[in-house]
């Protein structure tokens, strides 16, 4: 739609600083993953991690998606300590490590808060992790944590109103039709071909790549996860707002979240078409132990999640004068409906560890 305002662009990033509403207060779901990834990166490392060669004693590690709290300084800590772990008994290493985001990520508070004397040398990467971000085979390990389920951009067809894949009744998941759905899953499977060639290219034979990621397990439609309920809920006081003249129905119609939660087997179909990299371990409901179970917290929790998460795209697509406002109902409509979500399916997660193939 040719001048409509829509959310296609990919410049969304988490809530920046470190005041109450950032992402870095409002980001323990995601520790509890990154926390949970320790012990099998740690036996990755050990046990597949093949290389012939470390030029020049530096060992590269990059984290795609990193944001800015300290959960990439967690992961990229744990990968160094099982690095050194692996390698003790040869000259020791210099490790450089790699933050990778969108160039409107908050690199700054990242780096504020990076140890007073890190172990490693720190450089931040700016740009779309589905493009080659760094040299030839200059990577030995890359990890990535809750962050490839945004894809690049909403699909074309679902802003357009002449398309049968416009999506004017639903912000996510519930209510998406056939078409809408295929539109996202489209988009979200070109994403991830390019994230994968990008990466082959980038880490030498024998490096590691490590993906934890949310996804859906087999069968189980979106709306019956967390994930869908923490977007449906958007979409439901977004349309409270509209009924009550604070937002136009336009604005709600044109409004889509760039993201996609994949099914188990369209992931997986993915990673086997992929020849460069061997799959070496695919876990498909990792991390789940990480959720509280549903209490009389939980709506505060996730509505702290969900303005970490959500916050900037709906500030900027909607005004930051109606922010507190959403997010106020967005915690009044959880607690109501506390009982609804007795039921639902945990957030499951997908780790997946690829080998890069000798090059
Ligand atoms: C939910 S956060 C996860 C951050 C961190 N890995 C963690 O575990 O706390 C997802 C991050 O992915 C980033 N992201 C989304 N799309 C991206 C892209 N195409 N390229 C690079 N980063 C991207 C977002 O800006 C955001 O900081």
């Amino acid at each position: 739609m040719a001048g409509q305002e829509t959310t296609s662009k990919s410049s969304y990033s988490m809530s920046s600083g470190d005041g109450p509403n950032s992402y870095p207060l409002n980001s323990n779901f995601q520790r509890g993953i990154v926390e949970a990834a320790k012990e099998p990166v740690r036996k990755a490392i050990q046990d597949s991690l093949e290389l012939t060669t470390i030029s020049n004693d530096t060992f590269a590690i990059a984290d795609f998606g990193c944001s800015i709290g300290s959960n990439t300084l967690i992961a990229t800590q744990n990968i160094i300590e099982a690095v050194k772990h692996k390698y003790h008994d040869r000259p020791p290493l210099e490790f450089q490590v790699f933050f990778n985001d969108l160039v409107n990520n908050d690199f700054n508070t990242l780096f504020r808060n990076l140890p007073p004397s890190p172990e490693f040398f720190a450089a931040g990467v700016p740009g779309a992790f589905q493009n080659r971000l760094f040299p030839k085979a200059s990577l030995h390990i890359g990890f990535s944590s809750y962050a490839l389920h945004w894809i690049s951009k909403v699909p074309e067809e679902v802003v357009d109103s002449n398309s049968s894949a416009w999506n004017k009744d639903s912000i996510h998941c519930t209510g998406f039709s056939k078409e809408v759905a295929m539109a996202f899953s489209a988009q979200f499977r070109k994403d991830m071909e390019n994230f994968l060639n990008a990466r082959a290219q980038e880490l030498v034979g024998g490096g590691l790549l490590v993906i934890a990621m949310p996804g859906l397990p087999e069968g189980t439609p979106c709306s019956q996860t967390y994930y869908g309920v923490i977007n449906d809920i958007m979409g439901y006081c977004l349309l409270d707002m509209v009924k009550e003249g604070l937002i136009s129905e336009e604005k709600l119609q044109s409004f889509n979240l760039p993201m996609y939660y994949p099914p188990i087997n369209e992931l997986e179909a993915v990673l086997e078409r992929n020849a460069d990299f061997t799959i070496e371990k695919i876990d498909p409901s990792f991390g789940s132990n990480t959720w509280i179970p549903t209490t009389p917290s939980l709506p505060k929790l996730v509505t702290s999640l969900a303005r970490g998460i959500m916050g900037e795209i709906v500030k900027e697509y909607f005004g930051i004068e109606i922010m507190d406002s959403i997010f106020e109902r967005y915690h009044k409509k959880l607690l109501e409906n506390l009982n609804n979500y007795a039921d639902i399916v945990k957030p499951l997660g997908i780790f997946v560890i690829l080998k890069r193939k000798a090059i």
